[in-house]
């Protein structure tokens, strides 16, 4: 059986436990990130990120949000160091957004909620694929990034450009040479935490890794994110707009911060 869940007041993430009681498990995502209570941790190593953008195959609307896929066959595009052992190679990234600028990331800071985020999702070569990876508690490591409302971001503005192709959910297109390692802050000081995937199957399986230092992006380009639709071809139009989910308990775990 499919489970139909979404955003929506009926199938949104107040409802995602009736289908994935997992939503109520002790290492759920996103959190409050509480910067005064996270500990400097002097043993976590900078982010070691290496992209390569001939890694880059398409652009996809999901109906949930829109992702950038890559192919995983190699260590071309790969995460090392930072809180992780071993190599975890990126497989996509995505957006969640609002329907404001007010609203839209999933982590917070100190309560502060940012316009959207940006998720680049990487899983652990020990296990042969991100399928198998992606039900193991070592399996995947996240690298968030906030957007926070400023100056038009270039690099980004050749992501949204693709939209056209793909405003409706299904719709895919070839997104070829394009480098992820441009929509990465300058400073990449973060914090991380034991967490989950926060869209269903809400496995427990992801070392978070949230950069402290956002990138910009106009309101403008927000205005672009908001129209693509969650709708099919056919369907009743519905704009994908606060496809996020909120913070959820900590229940005891410890946020560690690479920087003092
Ligand atoms: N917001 S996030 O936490 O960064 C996030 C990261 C990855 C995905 C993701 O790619 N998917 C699509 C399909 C794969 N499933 C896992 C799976 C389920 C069943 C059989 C194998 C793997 C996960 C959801 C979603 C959310
Ligand atoms: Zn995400």
């Amino acid at each position: 059986m499919s489970h139909a869940w979404g955003y929506a007041a009926n199938n949104g993430p107040d409802k995602w436990c009736d289908n994935f009681p997992i939503a109520n498990g002790p290492r759920q995502s996103p959190i409050d990130i509480l910067p005064g209570a996270a500990s400097y941790d002097s043993g976590l190593k900078p982010l070691n990120l290496k992209y390569d953008p001939a890694t880059c195959l398409d652009i996809l609307n999901n109906g949930h949000s829109f992702q950038v896929s890559f192919s995983d066959d190699n260590d071309s595009s790969s995460l090392k160091d930072g809180p992780i052992s071993g190599t975890y190679r990126l497989k996509q990234f995505h957006f969640h957004w609002g329907a404001s600028d007010d609203k839209g990331s999933e982590h917070t800071v100190a309560g502060t909620k940012y316009p959207a985020e940006l998720h680049l999702v990487h899983w652990n070569t020990k296990y042969a694929s991100f399928g198998e990876a992606a039900s193991q508690p070592d399996g995947l490591a996240v690298v968030g990034v906030f957007l926070k409302i400023g100056d038009t971001n270039a690099n980004l503005q050749k992501v949204l450009d693709m939209f056209g192709a793909i405003k409706c959910k299904g719709k895919q297109t070839t997104f070829p040479n394009f480098d992820p390692a441009t929509l990465l802050p300058g400073c990449l000081d973060y914090w991380t935490y034991d967490g989950s995937l926060t869209t269903p199957p809400l496995l427990e399986s992801v070392t978070w890794i949230v950069c402290k230092e956002p990138i910009s992006v106009s309101s403008e380009q927000m205005g672009k994110f908001r129209s693509l639709l969650f709708s099919a071809e056919g369907e009743s139009e519905c704009c994908m707009m606060d496809n996020y989910r909120p913070p959820q308990p900590l229940k005891g775990r410890a946020v560690r911060a690479s920087f003092q």
